[in-house]
C-alpha cells in the first residue's frame, strides 16, 4: 500500500455569460442575480484546477503524466469554453444556468470518464480572484 498524493493543473479560460431563470419574471431574475443578469452578458476570466488524486505509478513515477491531463482539459474543456458565450454556444449551458457551481460540475462531468477510475479527480473553478468553487466536496 503506498501513499496517495495529488498532481494538480492549472489552466485559464475566458467566457461570457448571464445568469438566468427562465421560469422566473424579469423582477424576479433582476433581484435574485442582480447585474450578473444584464441581457448584454458579462464575462470572467475563469481560473481551472483540476487535481488528480491517486497512487505514484512504480514503472513512471508518475501518478498521471502533467503533458497527459493538460491535453485531456485542452482538447474537452478549453475548446470548448475559451472565449465563448457560455449561454449560447456550449451545450450544457442552454439548459443550465452558468454559475461558478454548475460550470464546476459540467467541467468534473466531462472529465470523470476521460480519466482512470482508479483515480480521484477534484476540480476547483475561480469566476474572480476571490470566488471559487471546488467539486465534489
Ligand atoms: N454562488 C455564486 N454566486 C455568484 C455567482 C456564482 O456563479 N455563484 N456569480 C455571480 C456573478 O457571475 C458575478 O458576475 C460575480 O462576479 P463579480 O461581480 O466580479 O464578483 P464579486 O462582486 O464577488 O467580485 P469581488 O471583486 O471579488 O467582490 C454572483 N454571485
Amino acid at each position: 500500500m503506498d501513499y496517495r498524493l495529488a498532481v494538480t493543473r492549472r489552466e485559464y479560460f475566458n467566457a461570457a455569460h448571464r445568469l438566468h431563470n427562465a421560469n422566473w419574471s424579469q423582477e424576479k431574475n433582476l433581484e435574485v442575480f442582480g447585474k450578473c443578469n444584464n441581457p448584454n452578458f458579462h464575462g470572467h476570466n475563469y481560473e481551472l484546477e483540476v487535481k488528480v488524486i491517486g497512487e505514484i505509478q512504480e514503472d513512471t513515477g508518475y501518478l498521471i503524466d502533467t503533458k497527459e491531463l493538460s491535453n485531456i482539459i485542452k482538447t474537452n474543456v478549453l475548446d470548448k469554453f475559451d472565449h465563448q458565450n457560455l449561454n449560447l454556444d456550449v451545450e450544457e449551458f442552454k439548459v443550465l444556468n452558468p454559475t461558478t457551481e454548475n460550470i464546476a460540475k459540467v467541467i468534473y462531468m466531462i472529465l470523470r470518464p476521460l480519466i482512470e477510475l482508479q483515480y480521484e479527480l477534484k476540480i476547483k473553478l475561480y469566476e474572480a480572484p476571490r470566488n471559487f468553487v471546488e467539486f465534489p466536496y
